[in-house]
């Protein structure tokens, strides 16, 4: 998977969040999105997972059998994110079961596996509403990280985690990144000391730039 933008820009209403962007995402390879609060990591990573639609230039997403359609790439990726909500109702068990009937998990992980790598073993029959928002942060993890996906886009992956789910964040990442486009967006070098390609969004905003 090759992630490929040109002169790609990005604007809501008449702020623009960055402009002039020309650049390739490759799989085998881990990028950091860093910038202060407000500054459009969150938006770029969602303009990346064809989620949101960029405003100039161009993107397009490849793989070996060549363009993805854009209404297709979502296929093709997992993302976990502050702004995507777990389904509340459900127990975890049954949240990653119904998760797993449309976008499998990796071969050779059992739900049951995905949740001792996050010590929730022990909770796994337990309603998401009663978790913690760390154990909660923990699921977002696990149903992105297992997934069977190229693309991996995480946004604030060590939001609400201690110190014992920042070290199995990094484990997972050790272990899952490899053969994967991952693209991390944050400011904390914690949450992507593995990535050997770091973004500033900076680099990309206009300063006092309007549009007219
Ligand atoms: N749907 C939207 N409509 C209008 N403005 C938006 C929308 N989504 C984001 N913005 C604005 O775009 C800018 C960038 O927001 P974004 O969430 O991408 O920043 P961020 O760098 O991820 O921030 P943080 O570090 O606080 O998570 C902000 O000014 C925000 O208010």
């Amino acid at each position: 998977m090759t992630i490929s933008l040109s002169d790609t820009g990005k604007r809501y209403n008449r702020e623009w969040i960055f402009r002039g962007l020309s650049y390739e995402f490759t799989i085998g390879n881990a990028y950091a999105i860093t910038g202060p609060n407000g500054s459009g990591k969150s938006t770029l990573l969602q303009v990346l997972a064809g989620a949101v639609a960029h405003s100039e230039g161009k993107i397009s997403w490849t793989n070996a059998a060549g363009i993805i359609d854009p209404d297709q790439v979502y296929k093709q990726l997992s993302i976990a994110g502050p702004y995507l909500d777990l389904i509340e109702e459900m127990t975890a068990l049954e949240f990653l079961q119904f998760h797993q009937s449309f976008k499998p998990f990796l071969p050779g992980f059992s739900i049951d596996d995905m949740l001792e790598r996050v010590g929730l073993q022990n909770a796994l029959n337990k309603q998401i509403r009663f978790y913690s928002s760390g154990m909660k942060q923990r699921i977002k993890l696990i149903q992105a990280i297992f997934s069977d996906t190229t693309l991996l886009l995480l946004d604030e992956p060590c939001s609400n985690l201690d110190a014992s789910g920042i070290s199995m964040y990094q484990a997972l990442m050790e272990e899952f990144s490899q053969n994967r486009l991952v693209i991390v967006s944050s400011n904390d070098p914690q949450e992507y000391g593995f990535c050997q390609e770091k973004l500033s969004i900076l680099d990309w905003k206009p300063v006092a730039k309007k549009i007219r």
